[in-house]
């Protein structure tokens, strides 16, 4: 199977889509994706007004390389074939498709993105924030894993999951911790990227960073966002330090030594090391953007 190219996914902003400023600001925030969203930040009266400023923003802006995506509405509601059309001729990165409940919601999105798209470059990321979703999370990931599949991202829908499954969202979000594990576990088994849920207070720095760095170490590879102020400790947590990047280059030349070539268990300073160790150093020096050049 071909690898697909790394792309940071540290820090991922919600933007509604009716809101001009906000959008007007993206070019000059450091998040590394946006996700402009036409569901549940935008009232059910005004969702053909949000899909024409949104129209009018993705044609005329500039490219500054982040990764783009459009959260759609749910196809079962009367606005997500025009959302996916508006997907279609405005050509982001990918749509998201909010509170997907089995792999068949993904595969229907797929559907109605291969005329437009045969290509396939339109991705699909998923929203896992339903009960339901949580049951089948293990099958929609591994649609990942399918030849040719658009599938490239869970998101974990915190507050919806919290709204319907009646669970206190407390400080250390010690309820939810066994699902965003589980979302964790399956997104690595389907070779898709997964990121955290979003954080409501804005203003509480503190706890939002002991929030990225619980999410860090529990496996996602990024956080949603929902304000600009979010971005910085989010890019901070989702980013490897120094000292990682230094132990990770040390594996990596460790295993270019011509007599390792055929060694799969090596000392370095006193701790084994393993040629598990030099793949899980490659990702972690990709984030940094350090990976090997093609030879
Ligand atoms: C939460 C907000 C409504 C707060 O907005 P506001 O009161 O305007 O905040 P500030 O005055 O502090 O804003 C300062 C400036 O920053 C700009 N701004 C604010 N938010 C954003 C943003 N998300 N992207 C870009 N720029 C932003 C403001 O425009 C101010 O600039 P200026 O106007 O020039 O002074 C607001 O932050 C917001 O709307 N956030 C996103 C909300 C959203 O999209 N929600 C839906 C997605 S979250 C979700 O659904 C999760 C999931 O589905 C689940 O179930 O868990
Ligand atoms: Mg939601």
């Amino acid at each position: 199977m071909t690898q697909k190219p790394f792309r940071p996914r540290r820090s991922v902003l919600y933007v509604p889509a009716l809101n001009e400023r906000a959008l007007a600001k993206l070019a000059h925030l450091s998040c590394d994706a946006v996700i402009i969203d036409l569901e549940d930040a935008v009232a059910p009266s005004r969702k053909d007004e949000a899909r024409n400023v949104l129209s009018t923003f993705l044609s005329t802006r500039e490219d500054d390389g982040k990764e783009i995506a459009i959260r759609v509405n749910g196809l079962s509601t009367p606005w997500g074939r025009d959302d996916i059309a508006l997907a279609l001729s405005t050509r982001p990165d990918a749509i998201l498709l909010p509170k997907v409940e089995a792999a068949s919601d993904v595969l229907a999105a797929s559907r109605l993105l291969d005329d437009g798209d045969p290509s396939g470059k339109l991705a699909i990321w998923s929203m896992i924030e339903t009960p339901r979703g949580l049951l089948e999370v293990g099958s929609i990931a591994s649609l990942g894993r399918e030849p040719g599949s658009r599938l490239d991202c869970l998101i974990a829908g915190t507050n919806d999951l919290v709204k319907d499954t009646g669970v206190r969202a407390t400080a250390d979000r010690k309820w939810l911790l066994p699902w965003l594990m589980q979302m964790v576990l399956a997104a690595r088994a389907g070779g898709v990227d997964i990121l955290d849920g979003v954080s409501n207070d804005f203003t509480d720095l503190e706890a939002f960073a002991a929030e990225c760095a619980q999410g860090r170490d529990m496996g996602f590879d990024g956080k949603t966002l929902i304000h600009p102020a979010q971005i910085a400790a989010a890019n901070l947590a989702f980013s490897p330090d120094e000292s990682e990047i230094a132990e990770a280059l040390a594996i990596r030349a460790a295993f270019d030594q011509p007599e390792n070539a055929e060694t799969n268990v090596i000392t370095i300073d006193g701790r084994m090391v393993e040629r598990l160790h030099l793949q899980q150093a490659e990702r972690l020096l990709a984030k940094a953007g350090l990976q090997r050049k093609a030879t």
